[in-house]
C-alpha cells in the first residue's frame, strides 16, 4: 500500500506518483483513494481529466465501480498548468489520452511544490506504450503497478484485449469492448485475430 511522504508545512517540496497498469486493474480506484486521503489533511486538490473521456461522465471521475469525484476535463496538457494556482495535490486521471507535453507539465507543478499523482494506462490494446505514460514513469518518483484479473484463466492480467473490430488507438469504452488478461492468454487471443 502507497503510503505519502509526510507533508512539511515550512518548505512545499513536489513530486510525481504515478498509478498504472492495464484496464480494470484498479488505477482509478487508487488515485481516488490518495486524493481523499489529501483532502481528510486538509490540502487544496485539483483534478483532471481530458475531454475525450465521456465514458461514465462528462465532469466525474469514475471508476469502474462507480466510485467518482468532480473533476475538470481539459483539452490538453497546456490548461493544467493554467488552473493550478494556490494547489498543493493535483490529480490526473486517463493520462494516457493527452499529448506529450504532459510529462513536462507534471514536471513544472512537481518543481514548484505540488504532488502530482497521475493515473494511466502503460499499454494500449496492441501492447505498445500508450501516449506520454512512458516518459511519465521515467520522470515519477513513484510508480505503482496495478494489476486486474484475467478473465480467461483467473492470474494477474497485465494487458487490455479489444473485444471489438476497431483498430483505432483511441476508443472509450467499458467491459463492452475490452477485457483484462494475462499474458499468456494476451498471446492466444491477440494472436488469433
Ligand atoms: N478483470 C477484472 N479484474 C479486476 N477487477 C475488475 C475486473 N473487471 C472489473 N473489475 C472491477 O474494476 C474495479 C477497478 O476499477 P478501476 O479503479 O476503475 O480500474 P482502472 O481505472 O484500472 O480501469 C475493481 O475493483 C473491480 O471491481
Ligand atoms: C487499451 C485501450 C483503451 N482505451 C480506452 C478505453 C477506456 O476508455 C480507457 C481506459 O480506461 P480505464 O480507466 O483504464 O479502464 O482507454 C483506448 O482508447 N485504447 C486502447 O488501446
Ligand atoms: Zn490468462
Amino acid at each position: 500500500m502507497f503510503l505519502e511522504n509526510k507533508v512539511d508545512k515550512s518548505e512545499k517540496r513536489g513530486w510525481i506518483e504515478v498509478i498504472t497498469g492495464s484496464m480494470f486493474s484498479g488505477k482509478t480506484e487508487e488515485l481516488l483513494r490518495r486524493l481523499r486521503r489529501a483532502r481528510i489533511a486538509r490540502q487544496r486538490v485539483e483534478i483532471f481529466k481530458p475531454l475525450v473521456d465521456n465514458r461514465y461522465s462528462e465532469q466525474e471521475v469514475v471508476s469502474h465501480d462507480a466510485n467518482s469525484i468532480p473533476s475538470t476535463p481539459v483539452e490538453s496538457s497546456g490548461n493544467i498548468l493554467l488552473l493550478c494556482s494556490n494547489v498543493d495535490v493535483v490529480g490526473i486521471d486517463e493520462a494516457q489520452f493527452f499529448d506529450k507535453g504532459l510529462n513536462d507539465v507534471c514536471n513544472q507543478l512537481a518543481n514548484q511544490g505540488i504532488r502530482v499523482i497521475v493515473a494511466g494506462l502503460d499499454m494500449d490494446f496492441k501492447g505498445k506504450p500508450f501516449g506520454p505514460m512512458p516518459d511519465l514513469m521515467a520522470s515519477a518518483e513513484y510508480v505503482t503497478k496495478v494489476h486486474a484479473i484475467c478473465v480467461y484463466c483467473g492470474d494477474l492480467a497485465h494487458f487490455s484485449l479489444r473485444k471489438t473490430a476497431s483498430d483505432r488507438l483511441v476508443e472509450v469504452g467499458a467491459d463492452e469492448a475490452y477485457e483484462a488478461v494475462c499474458r499468456h492468454c494476451y498471446q492466444k487471443k491477440f494472436m488469433k485475430k
